[in-house]
């Protein structure tokens, strides 16, 4: 269940609402008819705004535009939708929009529409000094007399009979106290002219109060926004310093790093909704993991639904496909049929050869050959021989070299010869295709979220695509949570970021004890962070105060685990019925998200798959891997069969590296959880 209480209650306090401002309206009509300084036109759509000041928001009229010689803002209105800066339209013919333009009879009407974003990104810039987001200042053209609801770009068009409504089904995104900070803090900034004020208080005399608005439409209006999570509140309200990174102009790439749940995705969704306001161009929002695009692309169409159309959510290898199939280049990619080509290849050459005595298993080898030698785009062997493996901390020596170099070789024939691709290919091919002809038309701007699981051929790609000019590139992302093995520096990339890098340091997410527990498991390990390597895993780190904790639940066997986690997720739904839907549980591996998924079903509870996730409300569970949970974030997570222990098996020279992968992706699991952590073992009694 949402936030709001339940369905009766909420659709209670909605027609409680508009009834309110159906017997408010009178007044405010009053206030606005004594309004000396305005027209008609303006007297009535004030009437209609100032109904809302009954319901906490505040309305400024008429205010001074200081920097400018005689320009005005028509009304400022500040509420719990946000701020929206209003300019009233009297025009007599209607309104129309085509193309992108805005034309009334006949005639262009852009000037009026430049002259609205001129107006909103005053507002934004007084604003952003309270740490608000720009996304929360929405420009507002309303046209008397009319019915209307357009939106061009970034401003809205709506008719006066329309108004209300909208703004009431806005999400929620200030508080009473932060309406009221927020109002005076812009009365300050844009004065009132004296000589035209609005009266503040009704004379008591009625009069002619004509129908404002439609009661049922308002009531409607209102329930909307009450289905609306608590999410827009991050949206609206930043850091002052997550504001400044927001909005900094970066001459190039440029990149914004940070522990564990700092807000880096915050910021880069800012950035996006900024760099839309201010270029024309397509904008990508890109990271590696399948599921992620989805949930983020919600996240910002709550955030800012009219920029919605000018960025593009995506995962790399999605992208890449749908661009080789618009480029008419065949691409037959099936990961099955390369891994099974792999297998034969390890059979063939790889299981007698020395690479056995650094490690039996083929698993290391595989990933030598996917993030090593095909994600940084080896081309022979002599280039082979001499790379430095970033990531990879098991020595090789030449011999070992050559003989992982006959390994890929024959799994290139044998994959070729079979006809598939395999992901690395698909990546290799669209980098091949942009060199020879750019994007077009190019991107305004790239902002790739989770660079860490990258490849160098996948940063490659995408700086291809963003090029070096100002505001481009942007790489976000912390090598503490970098669940795949072999690194790269940006350098080999071609990137330069130099001067251009901004460090968040305080983490909005974890309650302290559930980020201390997280931090110890890896405190140890060095991480790669694309720049270069770091000591240790310790992070300077400051946590925001919140209640929370770890519980650890010990079993002897397995059934018993399970039992205590069936009871423990009984548990919580018994005491809140609405916690199950901000609840994940996380497992190592997709067979034991088939085992967890199948219990959990058979006690009764509601299950979704992370698969089919995409950040809108549901009243589920979520279960899914590690990897597929990365960026994401839960009230209460648990973590089944939790171990520090690498659970796939390998030869001994390559232990040390692969428990330091497995603490990382508990690292990453770990710190999913907001105010729960629950970690579940098994120890089996000697
Ligand atoms: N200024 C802020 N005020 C309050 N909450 C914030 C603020 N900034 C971010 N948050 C919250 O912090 C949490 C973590 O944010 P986000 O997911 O952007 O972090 P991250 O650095 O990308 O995390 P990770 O690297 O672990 O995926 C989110 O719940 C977000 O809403």
């Amino acid at each position: 269940m949402v936030a709001g209480g339940s369905a009766g209650v909420r659709g209670l306090r909605a027609r409680e609402q508009a009834l309110e401002l159906a017997r408010r309206s009178r007044e405010a009509w009053e206030r606005a008819r004594r309004w000396q300084a305005a027209a008609e036109a303006e007297r009535k759509v004030a009437a209609t705004l100032l109904t809302l000041t009954a319901d906490g928001w505040r309305l400024l009229v008429d205010r001074r535009w200081p920097g400018t010689a005689s320009a005005n803002v028509d009304m400022i209105l500040v509420g719990r939708g946000g701020v929206f800066v209003v300019d009233v339209k009297n025009w007599r013919d209607a309104p129309s929009v085509q193309d992108g333009r805005l034309s009334a009879g006949g005639r262009s009407r852009d000037d009026e529409v430049a002259k609205m974003l001129a107006m909103a990104r005053a507002v934004e810039e007084r604003t952003a000094a309270l740490g608000m987001s720009p996304v929360a200042v929405q420009p507002v053209m309303v046209f008397a007399g009319r019915r209307l609801d357009v939106t061009l770009g970034r401003v809205r068009l709506l008719g006066q009979e329309d108004v209300l409504n909208v703004l009431l089904a806005a999400p929620k995104r200030l508080n009473a106290p932060m309406v009221k900070a927020v109002a005076a803090y812009l009365e300050e900034g844009f004065p009132a002219y004296e000589t035209n004020v609005l009266p503040e208080r009704p004379s008591g005399d009625e009069g002619e109060a004509s129908s404002l608005f439609d009661v049922e439409e308002v009531e409607k209006a209102a329930l909307e926004s009450v289905l609306h999570g608590p999410i827009e509140q991050w949206m609206t309200f930043l850091h002052p310093d997550q504001v400044a990174v927001a909005r900094r102009d970066w001459s190039g790439p440029a990149r914004i790093s940070g522990p564990a749940g700092t807000g880096k995705t915050v910021v880069g969704l800012h950035r996006a909704a900024h760099i839309a306001t201010r270029t024309t161009g397509p904008i990508m929002y890109v990271t590696y993991v399948n599921n992620l695009p989805r949930v983020q692309g919600h996240l910002f169409q709550r955030m800012a639904s009219h920029l919605a159309d000018r960025v593009e959510f995506t995962s790399l290898h999605g992208w890449a496909q749908r661009f080789l199939a618009d480029r008419g280049i065949p691409v037959n990619l099936d990961g099955r049929a390369a891994e099974d080509s792999f297998s034969r290849a390890w059979l063939q050459v790889g299981r007698g050869s020395a690479l056995a005595e650094i490690d039996p298993l083929p698993h290391y080898w595989e990933q030598e050959i996917a993030h090593v030698i095909k994600g940084r785009g080896i081309a022979s062997l002599d280039e082979y021989r001499t790379v430095n493996r970033y990531g990879r901390r098991t020595a090789l020596q030449a011999a070992h070299r050559e003989a992982v170099w006959l390994l890929y070789e024959e799994y290139e024939m044998l994959r070729k010869k079979r006809g598939v691709h395999d992901f690395n290919d698909v990546l290799l091919a669209a980098l091949d295709e942009v060199r020879e002809r750019p994007a077009d038309p190019p991107y305004a701007a790239v902002i790739v979220d989770e660079v860490q699981d990258l490849t160098l051929t996948g940063v490659r790609l995408l700086h291809a695509l963003a090029g070096d000019g100002p505001n481009g590139l942007l790489l976000i992302g912390d090598g503490q949570q970098a669940v795949y093995p072999g690194g790269f520096r940006l350098g080999e990339a071609g990137v330069g970021i130099k001067g251009r890098g901004a460090v968040l340091r305080i983490n909005y997410r974890n309650a302290a004890p559930i980020l201390d527990e997280a931090l110890r498991l890896v405190s140890d390990d060095p991480f790669d962070d694309l720049d270069g390597p770091t000591p240790n895993g310790r992070r300077t780190v400051e946590t925001t105060y919140h209640e929370g904790h770890v519980v650890h639940a010990a079993a002897r066997s397995e059934s018993d685990h399970d039992a205590q986690l069936v009871a423990a997720l009984t548990a919580l739904a018994a005491e809140d019925e609405s916690a199950l839907a901000s609840t994940a549980v996380l497992c190592r591996s997709r067979n034991d998200v088939e085992h967890y998924h199948r219990l959990l079903t058979r006690a009764g509870l509601p299950v979704l798959r992370l698969d089919n996730y995409d950040g809108r409300p549901t009243g589920a569970l979520k279960i899914g891997t590690y990897l597929r949970a990365k960026g994401l974030e839960f009230k209460n997570v648990y973590l089944p069969a939790f171990t520090t222990r690498a659970t796939i098996p390998g030869g001994d020279s390559t232990a040390a590296e692969r428990a330091a992968l497995t603490r990382r992706q508990s690292f990453v699991a770990m710190t999913r959880a907001r105010d729960l952590l629950w970690l579940g073992t098994i120890t089996p009694p000697a």
